[in-house]
């Protein structure tokens, strides 16, 4: 069950080589002349930490996500992922480092919705490098670990309920056993109870990996030692409310 939700506390600095992220003077626009929707002087993630993000809608939460995602790029400033200067590799470069270190659960799962479960997981696997053989046995682990029937891997995506296509992208998300899992706001289709248990099994399946978690909803809070609002570390949402 979730700690009662804390105080926000930021996570603390530490030495660059025990970072999964690091952002340094972190300026972001979607169009030249406009306000920036990203302003962020500082703010780093250490390696296996888990920290969560709440913030009004518009406060620049998906842009963050993106930006750390390699998904955009930053106009100014440097993104370091894994000691690395994630921000400066090539799109070509920073696609293969993201296949490789970084699992991403989205919204809306984002299954290829006529391939079977398995085949979304393979295809997450083939290019995050992963072998056929290791493949299997992590698959295996994997629905052990998030409570999913391995009849369910024949099936095509699209047949799934909700609950089941949730823990099938955690298990896409986690195949390469990334070093940093990014998770946007999964659970809204979800009751507090089955939402309460989808957390338990994502925090626990994703130990070794550090986690950034984006939620509207604060009871998510609990589940999570770090907990920050967007606006404690993007200036640009804090001068704009
Ligand atoms: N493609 C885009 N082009 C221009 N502006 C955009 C684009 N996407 C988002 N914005 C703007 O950037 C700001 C931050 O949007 P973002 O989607 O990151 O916020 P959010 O916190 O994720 O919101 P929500 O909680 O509603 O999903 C908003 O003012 C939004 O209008």
């Amino acid at each position: 069950m979730p700690q009662p939700a804390q105080a926000a506390s930021t996570v603390p600095c530490r030495n660059e080589s025990s970072l999964a992220v690091a952002l340094r003077d972190i300026k972001f626009a979607y169009h030249s002349g406009e306000a920036d929707v990203i302003r962020i002087p500082q703010w780093s993630l250490g390696r296996n930490e888990h920290c969560f993000i709440a913030g009004a809608s518009g406060t620049g939460k998906s842009t963050f996500l993106n930006l750390i995602t390699g998904a955009l790029s930053p106009n100014e400033g440097e993104i370091r992922l894994l000691d690395q200067p994630f921000s400066a590799l090539s799109v070509r470069q920073r696609d293969k480092f993201r296949s490789r270190h970084i699992g991403v659960v989205f919204q809306q799962f984002n299954l290829i919705h006529y391939l079977s479960v398995r085949q979304n997981i393979e295809v997450a696997a083939y290019f995050g490098g992963s072998g056929k053989e290791l493949t299997e046995d992590k698959i295996h682990a994997l629905f052990a670990g998030l409570q999913l029937s391995e009849d369910l891997l024949e099936k095509r995506a699209d047949n799934l309920s909700v609950g089941q296509q949730q823990r099938v992208a955690i298990a896409r998300a986690l195949i390469n056993a990334p070093e940093l899992l990014i998770v946007d706001e999964p659970t809204s289709a979800l009751d507090a109870s089955a939402r309460d248990k989808f957390m338990e099994l994502l925090l626990a399946t994703a130990k070794a990996s550090a986690v950034i978690f984006v939620s509207h909803d604060p009871a998510l809070a609990g589940f999570f030692k770090y907990k920050i609002d967007i606006c404690d570390i993007n200036q640009a949402a804090r001068n704009r409310s």
